[in-house]
């Protein structure tokens, strides 16, 4: 039996639970229950705190969890990242007052910076040789230089807005890119069938996601010229038509591009080009 960590709270909570759920899996019925015992899917999954996952997962009690690199980079535990789940994108800044003559992460050398993830921030300091204070809040990490425990901060920014509300510009690269991942514990080797099964589901989710079907006619004339550009995974399926002149074509194409691929099709002569949204996949 896989057993599974899920945040119970936080950004990447209920994205979380809606894949599982469309993985196949059972959620919890109310917001106390802690444990969910899932017979059917052999898995038992644990609502837990999203800093704490990394913990379990990395002590071998938990099998795999659902969590953000950031957290996992900072929790110091052996939990292994396993698979990138393309959703809580997010970057880990340092950023400074707009008025602070902080610029540079030079700049913050003898200062105080306030943070959650205090390893990320030691590491990245030490990996340049700078010496600062960390001070370690647990959130609301932006209004720490105005109350003034610290001179910068820093912070996971997704689109800007805490900090631009806050007075606060960022410098300096990416400490760290993160987004949700799944993290699996050192026990659990990457051809355990349990895991394989898991991450399975998970990808056809995620593929059924990314990908739409695309159905099209065209002259057969053209169909190597159009199977060119809609090549699918394996092969797109062409069927032949009632007029011996015309093939249908039918293939996986990623959904980002599908609108590009509709013109170039049309220019080759495709017409009657129709996209389906998947519903599940197993790739
Ligand atoms: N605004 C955001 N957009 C996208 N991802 C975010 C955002 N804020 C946080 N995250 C990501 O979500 C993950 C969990 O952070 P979040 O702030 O939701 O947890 P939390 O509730 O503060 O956790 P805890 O209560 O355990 O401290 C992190 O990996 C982080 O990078
Ligand atoms: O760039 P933005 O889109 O504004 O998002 C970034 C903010 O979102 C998170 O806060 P959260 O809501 O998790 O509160 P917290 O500070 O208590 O963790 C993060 O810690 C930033 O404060
Ligand atoms: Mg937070």
């Amino acid at each position: 039996m896989l057993k599974i960590a899920v945040p119970n709270k936080g950004m990447l909570s209920e994205p979380a639970w809606d894949l599982l759920k469309e993985a196949g899996y059972k959620l919890r019925s109310n917001p106390r229950q802690l444990v969910v015992e899932d017979e059917e899917n052999d898995i038992q999954l644990f609502y837990l705190r999203p800093l704490d996952i990394a913990v379990y997962v990395g002590s071998g009690i938990i099998d795999v969890g659902i969590t953000g690199r950031d957290m996992l980079l900072n929790s110091q535990t052996e939990a292994i990242e396993h698979m990138a789940l393309g959703f809580g994108a997010s970057t880990f800044r340092f950023a400074a007052p707009n008025e602070s003559s902080i610029r540079t992460v030079e700049d913050l050398d003898g200062k105080r910076i306030a943070t959650s993830f205090d390893k990320v921030v030691a590491d990245y300091l030490a990996g340049r040789g700078l010496n600062a204070r960390i001070v370690h809040l647990d959130g609301a990490v932006e209004s720490s230089v105005q109350l003034g425990v610290a001179d910068a901060i820093a912070d996971v920014v997704s689109t800007g807005t805490t900090l631009r509300n806050a007075g606060l510009h960022i410098f300096g690269d990416p400490i760290v890119t993160s987004e949700a991942i799944v993290v699996r514990s050192p026990r659990v080797d990457t051809s355990d069938r349990d895991l394989i099964k898991f991450q399975r589901r998970i990808q056809g989710v995620l593929t059924a996601h990314s990908y739409v079907l695309m159905d099209y006619d065209i002259p057969v004339a053209k169909v190597a010229q159009a199977v060119a550009i809609t090549p699918g995974f394996e092969s797109p399926t062409v069927s032949p038509l009632h007029d011996s002149q015309w093939a249908a074509v039918r293939a996986m194409v990623p959904r980002s591009q599908m609108n590009t691929l509709m013109d170039q099709l049309y220019d080759v002569g495709a017409r009657a080009i129709i996209i389906t949204s998947i519903q599940a996949s197993r790739m």
